[in-house]
């Protein structure tokens, strides 16, 4: 893992842009890893869950909160992730909020809506935008063809913008989304595997289904500050704050599965996702 430490640049460049991109975060041996155990772990594809888009097509998805032992919570909890994300936040206890484990297959990965992620998260009772942050890590390529994430640069200073269903999915205000893309650059966000995408939580972002014949998969995790405590949130993850672990773990811990009494999501329980 690259021993990272966020330069000044980095830092405005984020205040600025609302994302900021590492290149190479993990090594090919890290990858690798963490792919091959995403790919093989048989309770990570009994937690999955498929989440639709509009017209049918699914991602499928693992969420779960508490960061372990595993090669994935180690990664979380890594010197190197946990003092990016204190960087980019500012003062207060950086606390996992939850990961996923985002597959999305050839042909059939779904599309996700423009949204901003606090749109989620003020339904979960979150006060604090600036407090809450995602990281994007890259386990395939990531390419316009197989449905990259797409990012406004400098949406995150609209604030909030207000979201509804938009089939299972949360949608923000097209009528703003459409006046943002008239005024903010789109950005399509191309990543090799390893490289990291940090971005604001009030980033407006969106994907387009995979239609190629590779894979995109990729972890998102999610990092709150102590501080901020949400009212309907029951999970205690988000206001926790992380215990780091060096950032050789992942790859000394050897290959280790998550097990299977970690705290998943299950779909049924999320009150920002409709199911039908
Ligand atoms: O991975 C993607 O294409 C987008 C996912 C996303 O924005 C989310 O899960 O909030
Ligand atoms: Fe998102």
């Amino acid at each position: 893992m690259n021993d990272l430490k966020l330069s000044i640049e980095q830092k405005t460049a984020y205040d600025r842009d609302g994302y900021l991109i590492v290149k190479n975060f993990l090594t090919k041996e890290e990858v690798s890893l963490l792919y091959n155990l995403a790919t093989g772990d048989d309770v990570l594809k009994d937690k999955a869950f498929d989440f639709n888009d509009q017209s049918g097509k699914r991602t499928k998805l693992t969420l779960w909160f508490t960061p372990g032992d595993d090669a994935y919570g180690l990664l979380t909890r890594s010197e190197a992730l946990v003092q990016s994300v204190q960087d980019l936040l500012g003062p207060g206890e950086v606390c996992h909020f939850h990961s996923k484990l985002m597959q999305k297959e050839p042909q059939v990965g779904g599309a996700w809506e423009w949204h901003q992620d606090y749109g989620y998260w003020y339904k979960n009772g979150f006060l604090f935008p600036d407090a809450m942050i995602s990281a994007m890590l890259a386990l395939t390529e990531a390419t316009i063809q197989n449905g990259c994430l797409q990012v406004l640069k400098g949406s995150h200073k609209i604030g909030r913008i207000e979201h509804s269903f938009a089939g299972e999915q949360q949608g923000a205000d097209m009528d703003f989304v459409n006046e943002a893309i008239g005024r903010f650059e789109r950005v399509y966000v191309e990543l090799e595997p390893g490289d990291l995408l940090f971005f604001h939580s009030n980033t407006l972002h969106m994907s387009e289904a995979n239609t190629s014949d590779k894979p995109r998969w990729s972890m998102i995790s999610a990092y709150n500050l102590s501080y901020n405590k949400p009212f309907r949130e029951k999970n205690l993850s988000c206001i926790t704050p992380v215990q780091t672990v060096a950032n050789n773990a992942v790859m000394s811990s050897g290959v280790k599965g998550l097990s299977a009494d970690r705290d998943f999501l299950q779909k049924e329980d999320e009150i920002t996702l409709k199911v039908k």
